[in-house]
């Protein structure tokens, strides 16, 4: 899991006396400029004051509401959310993910917290109506996602009951109940009703795995002196051995994970063929080769040095798959008291399934106070409801490569890259890589705009294509030599996407029901690449029958 949560790309501070509230875009953001001029767009500046005190009237609240909502929206989206948000300088900047909407809205309800943590203030009650305000568009933003799990009461759960007391005994706070949950194995749901900022789940710093663990050990004297070694492969080796040791303190821990880990690494053979005409066969190729030639330059010799510490038995192959498999998929960064960020293994909190509605979204930074890390929520969960993390803005392909699964549900996160010749390059402000080659595409489906001009497809890439055919700045004005550029832009990505399709194929020749779970996997991240092209390719020949109608329109005219 990433450490976005951590590091939110952009902030919106509060200040001065008179209950104003000044939303902030910090110049340390990494997209700084493109956010600015989206601001600049949109008709705000990148410090805008917005006053609260004269606010009392619901609709007023709702405007307001509105205004600082779009701002944060801008200040908190992430790079592909930047691509694809690129809008019409007359339109505001709506619902661009859960994620970004979630982040945003949280952000103005901890402005509003901290005005109202001021006893002295005399616009108490503005302050609170505009805090149930948002805490109203909150809830109401849940109801609409709302996302239901099944629980599977068959399955006894007693190791999970027995890691839940050691926990309580270890000093974990936790207001989830561990279940198993159908399609996603363990996972917590709330034993009451949650509120946003309510602690779902506390976990003291004595209890998380991490680097010191292996400092601790009879390997670091030997790991420590491998030049470049990082503090992940030692833990990962340490853990390899700990799994097995009967006196561990984390056994319990240990014991409840699963025998196998079932991700995109462990794909057999089949599988991996499945996946022919996408990228994601080469990303896993490509991982287990990196993986495998990081054993066999490291683990045979130390096998062989020092028999004693690294026994061969646990150190085969299959099991260091299986530890990368743990790491990759269980690990969260933690940022420590000492300004370190370390991987960690976290008992209990590594029950925490991800969801593209997260529940909880910042969660890796211990409180100094309590020496603890907490699990804070950002939207509400009702009780018996799945209480979900977000790993991080991740695609179907990482998580199914490093996690083994497809989240339910429209992942924003689902783009297809497009590389271009460094040639083709228009350095014009749109694309939001700093190479400038990079396009990308996702299911048109997520588009609002699918007018001329638009066709539901990014405007970076529109802009880029149109720049390659007609460097004069190009304006959205209906003319037979812009209306000519869009029917060909049209058609060199109608033929790309077509070649995309073709080497997905149109269907595949296998009896799904009693495929493996990998094959099942595979074929089902191919259907969602399917999908993708073929809402593209309908964009494609939308988009052609309007502009050709508006070319013979004009030709009429003439
Ligand atoms: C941190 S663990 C979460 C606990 C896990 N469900 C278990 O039983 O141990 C991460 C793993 O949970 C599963 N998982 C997490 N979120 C999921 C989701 N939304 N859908 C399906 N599986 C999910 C995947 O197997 C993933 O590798």
């Amino acid at each position: 899991m990433e450490d976005s949560k951590l590091c939110s790309s952009s902030e919106i501070i509060e200040t001065d006396e008179s209950c104003t509230i000044v939303l902030e875009l910090p110049e340390n953001d990494p997209f700084f400029d493109k956010k600015k001029n989206l601001l600049h767009n949109k008709g705000f500046d990148v410090r805008e004051h917005v006053q609260l005190q004269s606010i009392t009237c619901p609709d007023s609240i709702a405007t307001m509401l509105e205004k600082i909502l779009e701002i944060a929206r801008i200040t908190h989206l992430d790079e592909v959310e930047l691509y694809f948000c690129k809008v019409d300088e007359c339109s505001s900047v709506e619902y661009c993910s859960p994620r970004n909407e979630v982040e945003a809205l949280n952000s103005i309800l901890a402005l509003v917290d901290s005005l109202l943590s001021r006893q002295t203030r005399t616009e108490m009650n503005a302050l609170q109506a505009f805090q149930d305000a948002i805490v109203d568009r909150l809830e109401k933003f849940v109801d609409k996602n709302r996302e239901e799990s099944r629980i599977d009461k068959s399955y006894s759960c007693d190791k999970e009951k027995r890691i839940a007391e050691w926990g309580e005994i270890n000093g974990i706070k936790s207001r989830l109940e561990i279940v198993y949950v159908e399609g996603a194995g363990r996972g917590g749901i709330a034993t009451k009703d949650l509120k946003v900022g309510d602690i779902a789940l506390e976990i003291p710093v004595s209890i998380i795995i991490s680097e010191d663990l292996v400092h601790q050990s009879d390997m670091f004297h030997i790991l420590g002196k491998i030049d470049g070694i990082s503090s992940e492969t030692m833990l990962l080796l340490w853990s390899m051995k700990e799994r097995h040791h009967c006196n561990s303190k984390f056994k319990i821990y240990f014991d409840t994970l699963p025998k196998e880990f079932n991700t995109g690494l462990s794909f057999g053979v089949a599988a991996i063929m499945a996946l022919d005409g996408t990228l994601l066969l080469e990303e896993i190729m490509q991982a287990k080769e990196h993986l495998r030639n990081h054993y066999d330059e490291l683990v045979p010799a130390l096998c062989h040095n020092y028999p004693d510490v690294f026994p061969p038995e646990l150190y085969t192959w299959e099991q260091f798959l299986w530890a990368c498999e743990l790491w990759y998929s269980n690990s969260m960064k933690v940022m420590f008291l000492d300004g370190k960020l370390r991987t960690c293994l976290i008992p209990i909190a590594g029950f925490l399934n991800h969801s593209l509605h997260p529940h909880i979204i910042h969660y890796g930074k211990v409180d100094s106070i309590t020496n603890t890390l907490k699990f804070p929520l950002s939207r509400p969960c009702r009780i018996g409801q799945q209480c979900c993390l977000s790993y991080g803005n991740f695609s179907s392909s990482h998580l199914l490569a490093f996690y083994g699964f497809i989240p339910q549900g429209d992942n924003p996160y689902d783009v297809i890259p497009l590389d271009f010749d460094a040639g083709e390059l228009d350095p014009i402000e749109d694309c939001p890589v700093s190479s400038q080659t990079t396009h990308m595409v996702r299911g048109t489906w997520l588009s609002k705009n699918h007018n001329l001009f638009h066709y539901g497809l990014p405007c970076p890439l529109l802009n880029f294509l149109r720049r390659a055919r007609s460097p004069t700045l190009h304006t959205k004005t209906i003319t037979q030599s812009n209306l000519e550029i869009e029917i060909e832009i049209l058609e060199v990505l109608q033929s790309t996407f077509n070649n995309m399709m073709e080497n997905l194929g149109d269907t595949d020749p296998v009896d799904r029901e009693n495929a493996t779970w990998d094959v099942k996997l595979a074929l089902e991240f191919k259907d969602l690449q399917r999908r993708i092209v073929s809402s593209i390719l309908t964009s494609c020949d939308s988009g052609l029958k309007l502009v050709q109608n508006e070319f013979s329109r004009s030709v009429v005219e003439e």
